[in-house]
């Protein structure tokens, strides 16, 4: 059975002591830290900056996801990477040239991805997987945590999941908003790799369980 990635996503995490949350969700097993970037523009919310990434990047050593929920992801992804940020992650529906921008980030030296909202098809990445190494499957429209997970895009994953295996591209699939333990298990089983998940993991009693009852 494929081991699954779970990346907690900080955004339900106490912002005032961060290190100790990253400690937290390290020690719970966690794979990677999500965290999500929002300017205010793209989606209706502001969050943090590459300067936080920065300083997480010193008090973990677990990958970095970085989601960019951003109107202009050519302009600001390069202060992401060198804040330490080991996978940068664009919304196609921000960006012209979506080929370009990922070449840029690989060429960079670290990983890229692109998201998709609720609304927007498989076919409009279709021609980018080969280039990809990760797609984010957004199962709640992207802005805001704590929202409840959208059964209609189990089906995109399992779109992905076909053209992905029959291509045998080497991109894994990430799903992003409203996974607990229940809708974990749809995301997995319609052949998710990798699980954002934050309001759930941060309000748990006990985050090593919410961690493990995901995979
Ligand atoms: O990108 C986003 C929201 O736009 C997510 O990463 C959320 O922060 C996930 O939070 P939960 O839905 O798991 O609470
Ligand atoms: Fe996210």
């Amino acid at each position: 059975m494929k081991r699954i990635i779970v990346a907690p996503s900080i955004l339900s995490a106490d912002f005032a002591d961060l290190k100790t949350e990253l400690k937290r969700i390290e020690a719970a097993g966690a794979n990677w830290a999500h965290v999500d970037v929002m300017d205010g523009h793209f989606v209706p919310n502001i969050t943090i900056g590459a300067p936080v990434v920065k300083s997480l990047r010193k008090a973990t050593p677990l990958t970095l996801d970085v989601h960019l929920m951003i109107t202009d992801p050519q302009k600001y992804w390069k202060d992401f990477q060198e804040a330490g940020a080991d996978i940068i992650v664009f919304h196609v529906e921000a960006v012209k040239n979506a080929k370009g921008l990922l070449e840029e980030i690989k060429a960079s030296g670290i990983k890229a991805g692109v998201s998709i909202k609720p609304a927007t098809p498989v076919s409009e990445i279709e021609s980018l997987l080969d280039s990809l190494d990760l797609v984010l499957v957004m199962t709640v429209e992207p802005g805001f945590g704590g929202q409840s997970f959208m059964e209609t895009q189990v089906s995109k994953i399992a779109a992905l999941r076909k053209i992905i295996d029959d291509r045998k591209y080497n991109c894994i699939i990430e799903v992003d908003g409203g996974i607990n333990d229940k809708t974990a298990k749809v995301c997995v089983a319609a052949g998710a790799d990798a699980l954002v998940s934050g309001n759930y993991i941060f309000s748990a009693g006990d985050i090593k369980k919410a961690v493990e009852s995901l995979r």
